[in-house]
C-alpha cells in the first residue's frame, strides 16, 4: 500500500491544503475573478463592436473586424499574453505603475472579444430575417430593429456559449503569471503552484484546481437553467387542444361585431415594376384599392402576388412606377413614415419570441409611437381583448397555438391604427381548424371599413369577403374583378386554368 500513502502525501495532505487555503480564497480567487470578469466584460464590449462590424454590409467595416478575428483567434494565447505584457511594458508602466495585472487583462480581453465577436456574430445571424422584417413592419428603423429584437435574441441564443468563454477567461487568467506578477496580484494558480513549490507536494495545487471547478460547473447549470427560462418563459400548466381555440374564438363577446368603424386609406398602383437582381418580377402593375375595401390577391406560386404586397410597404422598392396613398406617392417618403401607416401580417406570424403576447403589441407602441410604458400596456391589453386573446397576454409565442399567435399579430399590427392592412398568405401556415378564427377576424376588419390587401389560397374567403378579387400571373395582374365575375364568369384562359385546379 506504498503507492497508496504516496499518492495521499502528494495530492491529499491536509495541513499544505489548510495553510494555503486563506491565500487561495483573499488572492488567488479575488485575482481569477478580477482577470476573467473583467476581460469579460471587455471582452464582450469588443465582441459586440466586431460582431456588429462583421454583420455590416460595408467592407471597411467588416475587413479590419475580420483580420482582428483573425489574428487574435489564430495566435495562442499566451503569445498574445507574452507579445502585449511585455510589448507594451513600458507604456503599461507609465500608464499604471509596476504592475502588469493591467496589461495582463488587456491582453485576456483582446483575445475574448475575437471569440465573443465570433459568438455574436454567429447568434445574431441565426435570427430568423422575419424579425427584422416584422420590425420594419412595424415602422422602425433598421437600427432600432436590430437594437430591440435582433441582437437581444441573438446575445439570449448565445448565452450558454458566453458562458463557455468566460470559462475559458477563468482558466486564461492562469497564464497571466507568464508576466510576473506581484505577489499581491497572484491568481488561483499561481498561487496554489508556489505553495506547492513550498510544500514539496501537489496538494496545494489540486486545491487550486478545486477551486476552478467550484467557480466554472455550479455556473454552467445556473446558466443552462436561465437559458431554458429564458427561452420558453413560463411554460403551460395544461394543453389546450385547437377545438377549444375554436370554442374560445367562437364565443367572442357581442361587443366584438359592434366595435368602432375603422377608417382605411386608398391605395393607387401605377405601372409598379419590381426585380431581385436580373429577375424581373413585377411587369407594369396598375392596380386601385379604393378605402375600405378588401382586394385579394389570388395567383399561382411565384406569380409576385408576396412581392407585390411587399412593395406596398416598401419592405422591398419597387424598380419604376408609383404608389399612392390617398392621393400622396408615398416613395420619396422615408420607409417607415409609410410603414406607420400601412401594417402587415406575415405568414409564419414574426412574432417577436421573447416577448410576451402583450410585449409584443405594446414594442413599436412605445418605441414607434413614444407611449409610455403603463398606456403602452393599456392598449395592448385592449388590442389583445379584440382578438379573444386577454386572457392569453403573458404567455409567449412559444406557448401559443399558430392561430394565436397570428391573431397577435393581428393585433401588434391593428395596435399601430394603420389605415391599410397587408396580408400575406396570413393561414397558410395554420392547422385547418385555426383557419377559420384568423379568416373570421379578418373579415371583420374588413366590414369594419379597414382597407385591406389579402395575398390568399382560400378561394372562399375572396369570394365572400373581397370588394376585388385581383389574379396575378408571371408578375403581371391578368384579370380584377368582383369576386362573383372571377370566379363565376372568368375571361382569360389562365384564369380559367387557375380556377380549375384550386377549386
Ligand atoms: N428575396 C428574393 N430574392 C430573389 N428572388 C425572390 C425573392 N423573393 C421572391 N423571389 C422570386 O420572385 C418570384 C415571385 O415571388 P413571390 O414570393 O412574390 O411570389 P408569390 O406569388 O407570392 O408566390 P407564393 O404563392 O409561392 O408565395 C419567385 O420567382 C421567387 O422565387
Amino acid at each position: 500500500m506504498n503507492w497508496l500513502e504516496n499518492l495521499k502525501e502528494t495530492f491529499l495532505d491536509w495541513p499544505s491544503m489548510l495553510a494555503v487555503l486563506p491565500n487561495l480564497i483573499m488572492v488567488g480567487l479575488k485575482n481569477t475573478l478580477i482577470l476573467a470578469i473583467s476581460s469579460t466584460i471587455l471582452g464582450v464590449f469588443i465582441g459586440l463592436i466586431l460582431a456588429v462590424c462583421g454583420i455590416a454590409r460595408m467592407n471597411w467595416l467588416k475587413v479590419p473586424a475580420r483580420i482582428y478575428t483573425d489574428i487574435f483567434r489564430g495566435l495562442p494565447a499566451i503569445v498574445t499574453i507574452l507579445l502585449i505584457g511585455q510589448g507594451f511594458a513600458r507604456i503599461g508602466r507609465m500608464l499604471f505603475g509596476p504592475s502588469p495585472f493591467p496589461l495582463g487583462i488587456t491582453a485576456l480581453s483582446l483575445i475574448a472579444g475575437a471569440y465573443i465577436g465570433e459568438i455574436f456574430r454567429s447568434g445574431i445571424q441565426s435570427v430568423d430575417r422575419g424579425q427584422l422584417e416584422a420590425c420594419r413592419a412595424l415602422g422602425m428603423t433598421y437600427p432600432m430593429g436590430m437594437r430591440l429584437v435582433v441582437i437581444p435574441q441573438g446575445v439570449r441564443r448565445v448565452l450558454p456559449a458566453l458562458v463557455n468563454q468566460f470559462i475559458g477567461n477563468i482558466k486564461d487568467s492562469s497564464l497571466v503569471y507568464f508576466l510576473g506578477l506581484l505577489p499581491g496580484e497572484r491568481e488561483l494558480f499561481r498561487v496554489g503552484q508556489d505553495a506547492a513549490v513550498d510544500t514539496g507536494n501537489l496538494s496545494p495545487l489540486l486545491l487550486a484546481g478545486l477551486f476552478y471547478l467550484i467557480i466554472t460547473v455550479p455556473l454552467t447549470h445556473v446558466v443552462n437553467f436561465v437559458d431554458t427560462r429564458l427561452r420558453t418563459g413560463r411554460r403551460p400548466t395544461k394543453l389546450i387542444s385547437g377545438l377549444q381555440e375554436v370554442s374560445d374564438a367562437a364565443a367572442l363577446p357581442p361587443s366584438q361585431t359592434a366595435r368602432p368603424h375603422l377608417a382605411g386609406g386608398s391605395l393607387e398602383v401605377i405601372g409598379l415594376d419590381m426585380a431581385y437582381g436580373p429577375l424581373q418580377v413585377l411587369h407594369d402593375v396598375t392596380l386601385t384599392i379604393p378605402a375600405g375595401t378588401v382586394t385579394c390577391i389570388i395567383g399561382p406560386s411565384g406569380s409576385g402576388k408576396s412581392t407585390l404586397l411587399r412593395c406596398l410597404n416598401r419592405l422591398v422598392e419597387p424598380a419604376g412606377g408609383d404608389i399612392r396613398l390617398d392621393g400622396e406617392s408615398v416613395l420619396p417618403w422615408k420607409p417607415d413614415r409609410l410603414r406607420r401607416r400601412v401594417g402587415m401580417v406575415f405568414q409564419q406570424f414574426n412574432l417577436f419570441p421573447d416577448h410576451t403576447a402583450l410585449g409584443n403589441v405594446a414594442l413599436a407602441l412605445r418605441k414607434v409611437q413614444g407611449k409610455s410604458g403603463g398606456d403602452a400596456r393599456t392598449l395592448a391589453q385592449r388590442q389583445l381583448a379584440e382578438v379573444g386573446l386577454a386572457e392569453r397576454a403573458d404567455h409567449r409565442p412559444s406557448n401559443l397555438s399558430g392561430g394565436q399567435q397570428q391573431r397577435v399579430a393581428i393585433a401588434r399590427a391593428l395596435a399601430l391604427q394603420p389605415e391599410i392592412m397587408l396580408f400575406d398568405e396570413a393561414t397558410s401556415a395554420l392547422d385547418p381548424e385555426l383557419v377559420k378564427g384568423v379568416l373570421t377576424l379578418m373579415s371583420e376588419l374588413g366590414q369594419r371599413g379597414m382597407t385591406m390587401v389579402v395575398v390568399t389560397h382560400e378561394m372562399n374567403f375572396a369570394r365572400s369577403v373581397a370588394s376585388q378579387v385581383v389574379f396575378m400571373d408571371e408578375g403581371r395582374i391578368v384579370e380584377t374583378g368582383p369576386p362573383d365575375q372571377i370566379f363565376g364568369r372568368p375571361n382569360s384562359e389562365r384564369l380559367k386554368r387557375f380556377l380549375s385546379e384550386v377549386l
